[in-house]
């Protein structure tokens, strides 16, 4: 959508939650820079009315703030002329029984815009939770259309986030813990028509290959592996939903996202690699078909679903400029591919802590396990580092384009994982397993990173209490701005890490700041409302480790900090 990349371009917007398709969650504004940031003041707050986990952030488009809620999913369309003036709202009315079904509290990781084209005004498009996809009049807030595209009784809800891309808006699915196949659709911007639907197991047609699908690495694997790599019919409960983030190249046409873990997580239920589960995808923008896929843990023992960002960059790989995809995935490793075609460029640890794999053999693309750390029946795996929840979960980072580097938000937590034999029924979780989770051996649950993509290099690194679990955002005041789930938003000096400045908000975050310029001035925003898996810390049985999936274990200080809340809150100089 070249109207919309050209917005995402101008600094003075926020158009995209991944702010730009390449998702660099990078602004070119410097007014807020190293020099004075310590002077940024709270300049005005706004209440969603809604408790539960605030993910992703708000949307500035041409001094309009759209601001979203986790369920029921409200909308409100603010002046920036007037932050006291709610110039629409839309308050959706949604079948309740969602919240049953969502895994990891009822969160909502944003809205999407698409400009006024040909044939639709500017619109304003909303995942609810009860998986109806939605777009609204961005002037009015007027309903234009609705889609089912998620069935609850099936345990499918909806958290992604919408994504713009071409005459086309891209929804995922959530529900794997539930035995949901995943999917990607396509809907067309003006009336809702399905372009094309994309599944990530079963026959070829339906995860759709193109005829030269992984040309570049046949050993990758190419047909009928979405029924081979199965036991049975074990692919139509088999999971690879998709909930994290997309992002597209606008000169290939191509679209990436990754498909996330096979169900149940009792991996002896399912044996085989469960392909395409766990796979970062290239696909064609007009057709859906996919050009790559790249399996990066074949047969999941650990539920490491590679949802996570996509940071697309250009940079130099021996000597020769190249297209670059990189992505720091749950498993431990961060992957760079060329992403063209697939190749892999490098996968490195994220740290030297990452224990069920010794490296990935870039020849054959494969993770090198250690057994000890590998997950069976009637035994009790312990130490296994990531935990479930990932060295890295569902936060945006951001990518300097001069500095050459990424700035990624890391949850440092291992576990001890048991599974369990259980039958499947619809709708109903499906998951295997009792986890018990904890601070890794670095001894706190969370850092901030300075990467470099393609070299594998660290140039620094800050520990945080708790996980960083709404990502990064940078800007050429040479600042990396970022939430914490205590309930600060803070500000790191890019070039070597240094605190420069903290707020304490009303409650935590586990969504990603923004920032935009209004009438001369830059802004910068952030949701607070602690909540998403880390929130179980608040709201579950605290004397129970394995409560929430087992994330208990490793969150129950977080009520010491803070507590439920919910809405946005702006600062400036
Ligand atoms: O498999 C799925 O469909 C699915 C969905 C979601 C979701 O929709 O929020 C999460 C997860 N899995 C998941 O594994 C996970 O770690 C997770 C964390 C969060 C969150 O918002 O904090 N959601 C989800």
């Amino acid at each position: 959508n070249q109207a919309l990349d050209k917005l995402s371009k101008q600094n003075t917007n926020w158009v995209m939650q991944t702010k730009d398709y390449s998702s660099t969650h990078y602004s070119e504004l410097y007014d807020i820079n190293i020099t004075n940031v310590q002077n940024l003041k709270p300049a005005w707050s706004f209440s969603t009315g809604v408790l539960n986990g605030h993910e992703g952030g708000p949307l500035v488009v041409d001094g309009i703030m759209y601001v979203h809620s986790p369920y029921p999913n409200n909308v409100f369309a603010i002046d920036l002329n007037n932050p006291d003036k709610i110039l629409w709202q839309f308050k959706p009315k949604q079948n309740p029984a969602a919240r049953a079904v969502a895994c990891c509290d009822v969160v909502n990781r944003g809205l999407a815009y698409a400009p006024q084209g040909k044939d639709y005004p500017a619109t304003i498009f909303l995942n609810q939770l009860d998986g109806h996809v939605v777009a609204l009049n961005a002037k009015t807030g007027e309903l234009l259309w609705k889609m089912e595209n998620s069935d609850i009784a099936m345990g499918s809800t909806l958290t992604v986030a919408p994504f713009v891309a071409e005459d086309k808006v891209i929804v995922g699915t959530s529900g794997a813990e539930l035995g949901v196949r995943g999917y990607a659709t396509a809907y067309n911007i003006k009336d809702g028509k399905q372009a094309w639907r994309v599944y990530a197991t079963g026959p070829d047609e339906d995860i759709k290959l193109s005829k030269d699908f992984n040309k570049a690495n046949p050993h990758y694997g190419q047909f009928g592996l979405g029924l081979k790599t199965w036991e049975g019919d074990a692919w139509k409960i088999g999971g690879g939903t998709n909930w994290g983030w997309y992002a597209y190249d606008p000169d290939l046409r191509m679209l990436y996202y990754g498909s996330g873990n096979p169900a149940p997580w009792n991996e002896t239920m399912r044996p085989g690699d469960n392909k395409w589960t766990m796979t970062i995808w290239g696909r064609d923008i007009e057709t859906g078909e996919a050009k790559f896929g790249y399996q990066k843990t074949p047969h999941d023992e650990w539920d490491y679903a590679g949802v996570n960002y996509m940071g697309l960059s250009e940079q130099k790989v021996n000597g020769k400029m190249t297209k670059l995809l990189t992505h720091p995935d749950r498993n431990g490793i961060v992957y760079t591919l060329n992403r063209e075609n697939g190749d892999l460029v490098n996968a490195f640890k994220i740290d030297n802590t990452v224990n069920w794999v010794k490296h990935v053999d870039l020849k054959t693309g494969l993770p090198v396990r250690d057994p000890e750390y590998s997950t069976r029946m009637d035994h009790e795996a312990k130490g296994i580092c990531p935990s479930a929840m990932g060295y890295h979960n569902q936060g945006i980072e951001s990518y300097d384009p001069n500095k050459q580097l990424f700035f990624m938000g890391v949850n440092h937590i291992c576990m001890d994982w048991e599974p369990f034999m259980l039958p499947y029924r619809a709708g109903q979780f499906f998951v295997g397993a009792t986890l018990n989770m904890y601070p890794g051996p670095k001894g706190t649950l969370g850092q901030v990173k300075a990467m470099n993509g393609v070299t594998g290099e660290f140039e620094w690194e800050v520990q945080e209490k708790f996980a960083v679990w709404g990502g990064t955002t940078a800007t050429a005041g040479d600042l990396v701005f970022y939430g914490t789930l205590d309930g600060y938003i803070k500000a790191l000096n890019s070039k070597t890490g240094e605190e420069l400045w903290k707020f304490k908000l009303p409650s935590g975050v586990i969504g990603h700041p923004i920032t935009y310029k209004h009438e001369g001035k830059q802004y910068v925003a952030i949701y607070y409302g602690v909540g998403g898996w880390p929130g179980v810390g608040l709201v579950f049985d605290l004397k129970d480790p394995s409560a929430g999936l087992g994330a208990v274990g490793a969150f129950k200080e977080l009520a010491h900090h803070t507590q439920m809340g919910g809405g946005v809150m702006v600062f400036s100089l």
